[in-house]
C-alpha cells in the first residue's frame, strides 16, 4: 500500500454519499435526515432496487422537498455491488469529486463522516473500520462478528492487503481513485464487492487508510446477508487470491 508520503493531493470537490438500499422503509427518512445535518454540503444518492417495500417512494418524496437528495430507481434486486457500481457511474457522470459509500440501515454514523473526509485530504480511499484500534461493534451478534472478522482476515491474508477491516462498507473515494482501479472490470454482486474494490485499490498503488468507525447493528428491518452473498464472497476471494500467487509464481520463472 502505498504510503502517500511524497503525494500531493488537490482539494476534494464535492461530495456524494450513495445509500443503496432493498427495503429500507423504516431507515430512508432517518438515514437522509442524518446524513443532512452531519454534513449539510454533502449530496446523496439513493440507489434503490425496486424494492417492494416502498422505500423508493419515500425516497422520491424526499427529494421533492431538497435538492441535495437523488434518486436512482434500478429494475430489480441485482446486489450491492451493481448498486454502487452504477451509482459511482452517475456520481463521476456528474461531477463529484468524493463518492462515499454508506448503508441505509443507521450502521454507519452519518456523524463521522466529517472525519473520513478529514482523512481523505491526503489519502486516495478512506476505509471506515471497526477492526483498528479505536474502531468497533455494538450489538452485532458474536456470529457476525466473527464472520466479518474471520472474512477480513482470510481476504487480508489471501489477496496480501495490509487493511484490517476489507469487507466494511463505509467509504470515502476521490473520484481519481474510482477512474484508475479498474471498475469497468469489478464483476462481483454481493458484499465481496467490497473487498474487490479495496484490493484494487492497492494493486493499483493508491494510498488507502483506515479511520475507526463505530458500527452500530441496524434497529430497523433485516439484513440482506444471504448464503449466496457468502458463497460467492468465499469463491472469489480463493480465486483470486490463488490466481494471483500463481501469477507471480508464473511471473518469477519467466522473468
Ligand atoms: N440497491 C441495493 N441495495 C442493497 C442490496 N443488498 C443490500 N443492499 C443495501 O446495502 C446496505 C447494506 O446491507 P445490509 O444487509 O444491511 O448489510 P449488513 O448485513 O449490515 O452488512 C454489513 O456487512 C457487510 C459485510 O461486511 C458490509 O459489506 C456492509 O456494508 C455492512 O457493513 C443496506 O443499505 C441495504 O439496503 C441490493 O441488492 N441492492
Amino acid at each position: 500500500m502505498n504510503d502517500g508520503a511524497q503525494r500531493k493531493y488537490g482539494p476534494l470537490g464535492r461530495t456524494l454519499v450513495i445509500i443503496p438500499t432493498f427495503n429500507e422503509a423504516e431507515n430512508i427518512k432517518p438515514i437522509v435526515a442524518r446524513v443532512r445535518s452531519a454534513v449539510p454540503e454533502a449530496h446523496i444518492l439513493v440507489a434503490d432496487d425496486n424494492s417492494p417495500d416502498g422505500t423508493g417512494k419515500l425516497a422520491d418524496e424526499l427529494a421533492a422537498e431538497d435538492d441535495h437528495v437523488k434518486v436512482m430507481h434500478r429494475k430489480g434486486k441485482e446486489g450491492l455491488g451493481a448498486a454502487y457500481l452504477a451509482g459511482f457511474r452517475w456520481g463521476l457522470d456528474n461531477d463529484y469529486g468524493v463518492l462515499v459509500e454508506m448503508d441505509a440501515d443507521g450502521s454507519h454514523q452519518p456523524e463521522e463522516l466529517p472525519r473520513l473526509l478529514t482523512a481523505l485530504k491526503s489519502a486516495d480511499l478512506v476505509l471506515g473500520s471497526r477492526w483498528v484500534p479505536g474502531g468497533r461493534v455494538v450489538n452485532w451478534p458474536k456470529h457476525r462478528e466473527y464472520l466479518s472478522r474471520g472474512g477480513s482476515t482470510y481476504s487480508r491474508l489471501l489477496l496480501d492487503v495490509p487493511m484490517r477491516d476489507v469487507t466494511g462498507g463505509y467509504r470515502a473515494f476521490r473520484r481519481e481513485t474510482l477512474e484508475g482501479l479498474g471498475m469497468d472490470q469489478v464483476a462481483s454482486q454481493g458484499y465481496c464487492f467490497q473487498v474487490d474494490l479495496a484490493w484494487r485499490a492497492v494493486k493499483a498503488g493508491f494510498h488507502v487508510v483506515e479511520v475507526p468507525i463505530t458500527f452500530v447493528e441496524r434497529e430497523l428491518g433485516d439484513s440482506k446477508m444471504s448464503k449466496d452473498i457468502l458463497a460467492e464472497a468465499l469463491w472469489r476471494v480463493t480465486t483470486w487470491g490463488v490466481g494471483s500467487r500463481v501469477n507471480k509464481v508464473l511471473g518469477r520463472r519467466n522473468g
